[in-house]
């Protein structure tokens, strides 16, 4: 059964000879330049080399606790090799918290995950310069290991509902911590359940008897050397989940647990000695380490969408089936048009969505530089593209990594193929860092109140004042985007039309918001659309690109910007305007024309492109996605790893099987 080490499938090799564009030219445009290409390349051949970080046997195959052990023990190790990294300690952290070269290593995801992308973060933004001196130090030396503890059983959405309670005590100086009922315990923080034994508490704070709304707090929850709770915290692990079981989320419950007044995170808010309160400039400060994931988590899905579809198209172009001329040689079955139309679509919007967390990534770091001056002025925008944009990645990401698993067929199904983790990764970020639709009704607000007001930020500025561009069919790029653009504005007119009928009957403004939540939803995504579509079209447009990339690029944008608007058709009828020029029918007569006709041009080259995400087989994880596409072998390996194999008949037949074939029943 062995195959040489130098095989390639065939139908490979031959997708891969004449490629149009250069492919390094696409990985180093991705990487961000030519340098941060080899220094990846260099931070995979120094992490992936290390016999030690190998897995002996497939997660799977391990109970919870062994999982648990054996991704904490990896994690660990990866920490020792960041002293010697030769990127740098920073850009390697970045690279091991991902699900790129992170998630080749930490398969089932990493116990120290929170520590780096929440904790830090926590108390880098609501500490202060004393404060961050005490800790942060500590928390890089991982001399501790913190998480963000902010979800109750109670409560997740709704902060302003949490019920844990940090009560000045002037007399001593402390704050005492309370869990006052059941659904007052934290539920969820990742590393919480056996990994961190520090924490970043959201709690409400009183003063003076008056409630002055949450706060984080550091905390510290077990003993420095024991790592056994300490006496008031009741702590714990709650259990398997759909995906990222090593993540050991947890619970955590205080009985009147007493912390010194200056471990009140007091950058934006102050609590003085004698109890009294001093206000934050802007009271939303405090939920800005959720806006911070936010923006990480975009490019973190589109990292696992660019996994999925590379495992996909590669599979799609080994496995051959059926007919498709009578009596020809069974076709690849990615030359089926219904192939294509899975496939072409998840590989177009891996690009819309780096491109796009690219701008959310550079207005992220704006922002938070003129906020570190006290400046707040883009932070009303970036939490409404950061929820946008968190909601939109996360939500389609899902659904197109659900596609690419479909177009596997039986082998996609397998754990092996790597599809469950990364569905399981990629669906907790609909949930995870603000529930999508919650969100969605975030970005809403800030539409209805743009459009309204006519003032806002740079993302919504084609809310002000009265749209400008063609009002017939036009198939140019600029054309479509403007059809986006004009859905956009009308959706969020209807909304308010919505919301004004509703008051005219007589609803109070919170009732006529929930009977509006269909229709402001739909604004909301029709406005992050908007978003993605438009950053990909501006970015062809600059940049230092061969003709030949962007050809292949602007076809990719071409084919994404229709297949969003054919698939989002019936939004097209809530906005009369359309209807009444009978624009509809027209446009999806020339769109889907122009449609099918990109699938056929991008076709010949999806092994190209998805081979130029430069993904090594270790991170794909996927026997159906190696390079070589050895596919039916490597199927094979996978299968003989399974501990039933071990022995031709199992124990358990002599114990169940046996007396049952011998009962006669
Ligand atoms: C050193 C580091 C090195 C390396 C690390 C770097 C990178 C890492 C790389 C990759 C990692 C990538 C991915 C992660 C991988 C793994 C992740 C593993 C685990 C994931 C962790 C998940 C953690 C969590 O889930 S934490 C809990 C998150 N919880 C939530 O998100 C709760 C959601 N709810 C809310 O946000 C709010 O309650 C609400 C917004 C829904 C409502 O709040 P509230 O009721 O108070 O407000 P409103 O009345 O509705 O609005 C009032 C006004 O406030 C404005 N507003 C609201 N929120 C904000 C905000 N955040 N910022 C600014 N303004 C805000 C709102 O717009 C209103 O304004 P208006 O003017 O009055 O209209
Ligand atoms: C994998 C994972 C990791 C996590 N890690 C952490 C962590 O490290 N730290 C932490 O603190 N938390 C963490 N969480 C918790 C997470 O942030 C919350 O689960 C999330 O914010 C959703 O809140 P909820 O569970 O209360 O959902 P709910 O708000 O109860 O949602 C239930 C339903 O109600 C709807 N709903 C709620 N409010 C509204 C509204 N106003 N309008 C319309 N519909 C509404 C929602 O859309 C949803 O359909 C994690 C969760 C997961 C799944």
């Amino acid at each position: 059964m062995s195959q040489k080490e130098t095989y390639e499938n065939p139908d490979l090799k031959k997708e891969r000879q004449n490629c149009p564009f250069n492919k390094e030219e696409i990985t180093n445009l991705l990487d961000g330049g030519k340098e941060k290409t080899a220094e990846r390349k260099q931070l995979e051949n120094y992490i992936l080399s290390d016999e030690q970080l190998k897995d002996a046997v497939p997660m799977e195959y391990l109970s919870h606790a062994d999982k648990y052990a054996e991704e904490l023990r990896k994690a660990c190790l990866l920490m020792h090799k960041l002293e010697n990294s030769p990127a740098g300690q920073v850009p390697t952290l970045r690279a091991l918290m991902g699900a790129g070269l992170g998630s080749a290593v930490l398969k089932e995801g990493n116990p120290l995950a929170l520590h780096y992308v929440m904790f830090i973060p926590a108390l880098m933004g609501q500490g202060t310069i004393d404060q961050q001196a005490k800790w942060l130090a500590k928390a890089y030396n991982l001399n501790i290991i913190g998480t963000y503890a902010q979800t109750e059983l109670g409560h997740g959405t709704f902060l302003r509902g949490l019920e844990t309670t940090a009560t000045y005590d002037p007399n001593t100086q402390e704050f005492v911590l309370e869990s006052p009922s059941l659904t007052a315990y934290k539920w969820w923080p990742g590393s919480l359940g056996k990994t961190a034994n520090y924490a970043v508490v959201m709690a409400q704070l009183y003063t003076k008897g008056k409630c002055e709304g949450t706060h984080p707090f550091m905390v510290q929850l077990r003993d420095e050397e024991t790592h056994e709770p300490l006496p008031g915290i009741v702590i714990g692990e709650i259990g398997p989940k759909l995906g990222m079981n090593t993540n050991d989320n947890g619970y955590l419950g205080f009985e009147k647990f007493r912390i010194p007044r200056d471990q009140l995170l007091m950058k934006h808010s102050q609590v003085l000695e004698d109890g009294t309160y001093v206000k934050p400039t802007n009271s939303k400060l405090s939920y800005a380490t959720m806006v911070f994931v936010r923006v990480v988590v975009c490019q973190d899905v589109t990292t696992n969408l660019r996994k999925a579809v590379t495992i996909a198209t590669r599979y799609s172009c080994v496995r051959r089936q059926s007919e498709l001329k009578p009596g020809d040689r069974e076709p690849q079955v990615m030359d089926y048009q219904a192939q294509q139309n899975k496939l072409l679509p998840p590989l177009a919007a891996t690009f819309a969505f780096q491109l796009a967390s690219d701008h959310l990534w550079n207005l992220y770091n704006t922002a938070n530089n003129n906020i570190e001056q006290g400046d707040l002025e883009l932070l009303p925008d970036l939490h409404g593209l950061s929820c946008a944009l968190k909601a939109l990645c996360s939500s389609e990401g899902a659904n197109f990594v659900e596609v690419c698993r479909q177009s596997c067929g039986g082998h996609g199904y397998m754990a092996c193929s790597n599809f469950p983790r990364i569905y399981g990764q990629v669906t907790a970020a609909e949930t995870y860092e603000g529930e999508n639709t919650v969100l969605w009704l975030q970005v809403a607000r800030y539409l209805v109140k743009t459009r309204k007001e006519q003032t806002g930020g740079l993302s919504v500025k084609y809310l002000i004042g009265e749209e400008k561009g063609p009002k017939t069919v036009d198939t140019t790029l600029e054309g479509i985007v403007h059809l986006y653009r004009r859905t956009a504005v009308g959706l969020v007119d209807v909304a308010i039309a919505e919301l004004e009928k509703s008051g005219r009957k007589g609803e109070a403004p919170h009732d006529a918001w929930n009977h509006a939540a269909v229709y402001l939803i739909k604004a909301a995504q029709a406005h992050a659309r908007l978003f993605v579509v438009e950053s990909f079209v501006n970015s062809l447009k600059v940049g230092n690109l061969s003709a030949p990339v962007r050809t292949v690029l602007s076809q990719l944008c071409e084919l994404f910007i229709i297949y969003w608007l054919l698939e989002r058709s019936g939004e097209l009828f809530f906005v009369r305007q359309f209807i009444k020029k009978r624009l509809v029918t027209v446009e999806f007569q020339v769109r889907t024309l122009l449609y099918v006709k990109l699938l056929a041009a991008i076709r010949p080259q999806a092994v190209n492109l998805v081979d130029s995400f430069d993904l090594r087989d270790e991170i794909l994880a996927s026997p159906l996605g190696c390079w070589d596409g050895n596919v039916y072998q490597r199927l094979f390996d996978e299968a003989a790893k399974s501990p039933l194999n071990q022995s031709s008949v199992h124990e358990s037949f002599h114990k169940y099987l046996k007396p049952l074939l011998k009962s006669n029943l």
